[in-house]
């Protein structure tokens, strides 16, 4: 798969027929099978916005304009039938509080094997077979026992791996994670981003990744566009946006990491 994002602008229309106010200005990326693209910016930057666009789930409000292109097909102009479609089978999303992605009085099971059986055409047996084998992807500890848990039941933690499994269920093959660890405390976070890691290697997925944290990018995204007051103020590898920023916002996030991240990052970054 291959998504190209061309001369992406997004605003959003304002009362009394006063002209839209742009969030989003002539953003292009671009993102491969196994890659990863990190997006970071400030709170209100544009970036859950952009992960939005991508995924055609911008509230009515919203105007987009230019190519968000999978494979060649722009998805903008696409109907809500069509673009259902392709979001959960071609398109996996990651909330920042998977709750919200979660149904809370269904079983952990039957959620992750929704996806098994509508995308996939297993039936119950084969799905709650293959949800168990996702679950221990997820490094869930007592996977089996959770396929009978309600959400409710699990810890923050758990079940944002239930959310990946979700995601994962389809087989994607673009996933967007928008903060996918920023609720999660640090040992959590941190194993979350290697799992993420790991099957973005594994089955050549395309991730987007939505962090206000330059730290959680730089684990992950080769390479990252920094967003600021909508516009795309920096792009490309991370390293080297790490080792010599060229905007004063991107500055301002390296100084933004604590010191003993900052000292894990290339050289440069530190001084
Ligand atoms: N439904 C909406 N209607 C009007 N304006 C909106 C809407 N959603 C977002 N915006 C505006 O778009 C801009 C970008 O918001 P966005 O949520 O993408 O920022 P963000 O970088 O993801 O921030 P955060 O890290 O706080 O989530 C903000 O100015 C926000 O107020």
């Amino acid at each position: 798969m291959r998504l190209a994002i061309r001369d992406l602008s997004v605003g959003f229309a304002q009362p009394r027929g006063a002209p839209p106010r742009e969030v989003l200005r002539r953003i292009d990326a671009e993102l491969g099978p196994g890659e990863v693209l990190g997006i970071v910016g400030e709170s209100g930057s544009g970036k859950s916005v952009l992960a939005l666009a991508v995924i055609g789930l911008l509230p009515r409000t919203a105007r987009a304009r230019g190519r968000v292109e999978m494979d060649g097909t722009d998805l903008l102009p696409l109907g809500d039938g069509a673009m259902s479609r392709i979001r959960g089978r071609r398109i996996g999303m990651i909330f920042q509080e998977p709750m919200t992605a979660l149904n809370p009085a269904m079983r952990v099971g039957a959620q992750i094997g929704e996806g098994l059986r509508l995308h996939r055409g297993m039936g119950r047996a084969e799905a709650r077979a293959e949800a168990l084998r996702l679950l221990d992807r997820v490094r869930i500890d007592r996977a089996a026992e959770r396929l009978d848990a309600f959400p409710h039941e699990l810890s923050g933690g758990q079940r944002q791996r239930v959310g990946i499994a979700i995601a994962l269920a389809p087989e994607p093959e673009l996933l967007i994670a928008d903060e996918p660890t920023t609720a999660l405390d640090v040992t959590v976070q941190a194993e979350l981003l290697d799992i993420l890691d790991e099957l973005v290697s594994e089955r050549a997925l395309s991730l987007i990744l939505v962090s206000h944290d330059l730290g959680v990018i730089a684990r992950l995204a080769e390479r990252c566009l920094v967003l600021w007051r909508g516009a795309a103020v920096e792009t490309g590898p991370t390293a080297r946006l790490l080792a010599d920023p060229r905007h004063d916002h991107t500055r301002a996030l390296i100084d933004a990491l604590p010191r003993r991240t900052r000292a894990t990052l290339p050289r440069s970054a530190d001084g």
